[in-house]
């Protein structure tokens, strides 16, 4: 009679014999039942509540529950205010969570306004429809929450057999500098770098007003928007606390793996952030607005700390807007901001890698053989060097597990690619498409290279790399550079810019970019190679120069430097020998170039000797060092930091014929 059989498991209640234990006639395997009523009830125990953010203080259980939902109520205050609508004054209503799951999280709609919210529509006259939604806020999302989103809500997001988040920045596909403006006002229009060569387009107050209404009032018409509170800087000292609002879960994933991520004790502490990105990166700008020349906006305002996006998805603009802000304030607390790659060797030997997008920072930095402290940002203090972010934004393009093993291991669950074409049913990528632009791109957490250095900070650096993807193939594979070329380069800022970073360039082409990132900086070139200048001497830095470019012929004849050899030639450096080797020095830009690396062809370290047409060399060399000279004119009148000689000797640095 007794039924304790596999098909006997749950449901039925049991029936107990009198006076007979079931356990002493046969063992009982059965798992205890649901603890569900209903389906919806069993969903609900799939999620258990996170651990509460705010450490539990004292005995008192229910005064820490309080303090808990204070503090989201703060939250969504200080997320409220940073929405606010400037011409209503008020913030938007905002509730947490995702607006699809209200019955999962049964979290009362708040009103956190600046204004208290009348439920009553006859009180006020001032009420729009807008002031009577709510916008959910899907506030420091984990990856696998913006995985779900992505996936459910934004066309074009797929997971790639690796576990890795394919999306498309839609339209644009890299930065677009001349839609960039900087707003002119009292608290920094005197410090800035304007007018010819300078990044920073002027923006009156006034229209920058107009398109930051325009982005707040699109995220507040939404449903919901994603917010990020973030860090950059992994020095503590000269730490920044950064939001970003945005509409789309790749932005926000995008931002949660490239600025610092804080720990639940840090973002209970946040506070008010020290600047905000507004990004409505699918809304275009109002081209009738003063200013506007395209479509496309990226309004920085840094009186206001707050930078406005109109009519881009490309991710890399948040990235690099926030750099740029990076280059105002750090300069200020003397702090040297840097696009620049940056690892550290067993030994402690830091090295810097200085290049235009494209010339190889995250490709170098990333050492199977030494610690990466970060691929693209950095800042050089008294204390060393920090990385600004938390994550990579690696090239994709061509990229093979063989020749970059670190990154390609790195494209895993939490990663997002960019516009990667994939393979409909194995949702394999082919790294080598480029249907839908050149300039594919991986964002992972830093942590995601198995040899990066956590926290991302370093002593002062040894060596000072600057990278060139020279499309002449005239510069030589690697040169020692004495202080003053060094600056000279710095200043200069030479590539063949390879094709996609940003929009319109399909071609490699030579460009001078001042301190290799004339797009990010804010104040005048020389302010930034003076410190520089003071900060190699004071630690005695070797500067190199590095051509990951051409070889044997200029673009379309010669090939480009075999990846490998410069590994080579960066170990040379690193290691020490690079600096005992014997040097020659080549004619025309006077550079000292060895004789030999170990695993390095020698007749490839000097460029003449891979030509076969000796003229066409002589020609090139001699048009490239034309272009130096006269991209350097504009700095002919400028004094180098406080020191007149260094000055003179970086002006006899350049090409000599
Ligand atoms: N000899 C070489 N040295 C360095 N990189 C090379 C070389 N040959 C080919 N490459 C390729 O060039 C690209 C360098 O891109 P990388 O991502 O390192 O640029 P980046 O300097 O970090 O630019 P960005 O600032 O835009 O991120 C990679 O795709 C790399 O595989
Ligand atoms: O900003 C980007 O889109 C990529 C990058 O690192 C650069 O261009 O320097
Ligand atoms: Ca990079
Ligand atoms: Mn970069």
């Amino acid at each position: 009679m007794e039924n304790n059989g596999p098909g006997r498991r749950q449901g039925l209640a049991r029936i107990q014999m009198p006076g007979h234990h079931s356990r002493e006639v046969c063992h009982d395997d059965s798992t205890p039942p649901v603890r569900a009523h209903t389906i919806d009830e069993l969903h609900s125990l799939q999620k258990k509540r996170s651990a509460p953010t705010t450490p539990i203080r004292g005995a008192l259980g229910v005064f820490a529950y309080t303090s808990e939902e204070e503090r989201h109520q703060q939250q969504l205050q200080s997320i409220s205010a940073s929405l606010a609508s400037l011409t209503r004054e008020t913030g938007p209503k905002l509730v947490k969570g995702d607006p699809a799951m209200k019955s999962e999280s049964p979290r009362v709609p708040t009103n956190v306004g600046h204004q208290s919210y009348t439920p009553s529509l006859s009180l006020s006259l001032a009420v729009s429809d807008s002031s009577l939604k709510f916008t959910h806020v899907l506030y420091n999302l984990s990856p696998a929450e913006l995985y779900e989103q992505a996936i459910k809500y934004e066309k074009g997001s797929f997971i790639t057999c690796t576990g890795a988040l394919a999306t498309l920045s839609g339209a644009k596909t890299g930065r677009a500098p001349r839609d960039k403006r900087v707003v002119k006002e009292k608290t920094s229009e005197d410090e800035l770098w304007w007018g010819k060569g300078s990044p920073n387009i002027e923006m009156d107050e006034q229209t920058f007003l107009v398109n930051r209404e325009r982005a707040v009032d699109y995220l507040n018409s939404l449903d919901k928007v994603y917010v990020n509170d973030q860090f950059l800087n992994w020095d503590p000292e000269y730490r920044l606390k950064v939001r970003i609002v945005s509409a789309r879960a790749y932005h926000s994933l995008f931002m949660h793996n490239m600025c610092i991520r804080p720990t639940p004790e840090e973002l209970e502490s946040f506070g008010t952030p020290d600047f905000t990105i507004y990004n409505a990166g699918q809304f275009p700008c109002n081209r009738y607005t003063h200013y506007m020349t395209s479509s496309t906006s990226i309004d920085l305002n840094l009186g206001r700390r707050e930078m406005v996006i109109l009519g881009t998805q490309y991710a890399g603009e948040m990235k690099k807007g926030l750099f740029s802000v990076m280059h105002y304030l750090m300069p200020q607390r003397h702090v040297l901001s840097l696009h620049s790659g940056c690892n550290v060797g067993k030994d402690g030997d830091v090295a810097l890698f200085f290049g235009l997008s494209g010339t190889g920072k995250t490709t170098l930095s990333t050492d199977h053989n030494r610690y990466l402290i970060g691929d693209d940002e950095h800042c050089w203090s008294e204390n060393g060097v920090s990385n600004i972010e938390g994550g990579c934004y690696a090239k994709c393009i061509d990229l093979s597990e063989e020749k970059e093993p670190d990154i390609w291991n790195a494209i895993k669950f939490g990663t997002v690619v960019e516009n990667v074409v994939f393979d409909e049913h194995t949702r394999e990528v082919d790294y080598s498409d480029k249907s839908v632009t050149e300039n594919t791109r991986a964002a992972y957490p830093i942590e995601y290279i198995p040899n990066a250095k956590i926290p991302c900070v370093g002593p002062h650096p040894k060596n000072v790399i600057l990278l060139a993807c020279d499309a002449f193939g005239v510069l030589p594979p690697v040169s020692k550079l004495s202080l003053a070329q060094t600056m000279y380069h710095f200043i200069s800022g030479y590539t063949a810019l390879v094709a996609g970073t940003e929009e319109g360039v399909k071609e490699p082409q030579a460009t001078f970019s001042a301190c290799f990132g004339a797009a990010f900086i804010m104040l005048h070139p020389t302010k930034y190679a003076a410190m520089l200048a003071e900060k190699m001497q004071d630690h005695g830095a070797t500067g190199w120069l590095v051509n990951t470019g051409w070889s044997g012929g200029s673009y379309g004849s010669g090939k480009r430097i075999k990846l490998a050899y410069t590994r080579k030639i960066i170990d040379a450096i690193h290691s020490g020998t690079l600096l005992e080797a014997t040097y020659t020095k080549t004619e025309v830009f006077g550079l000292e170039i060895p004789t030999e690396i170990e695993g390095v062809p020698s007749e490839i370290l000097n460029p003449i000797n891979t030509w076969s047409d000796q003229d066409a060399y002589k020609d090139t060399l001699l048009k490239l060092g034309g272009l130096f000279k006269k991209n350097f004119e504009v700095f002919l009148n400028y004094k180098i930091g406080e020191d007149n000689k260094l000055t003179e000797e970086i002006l006899e640095a350049g090409p000599v014929f």
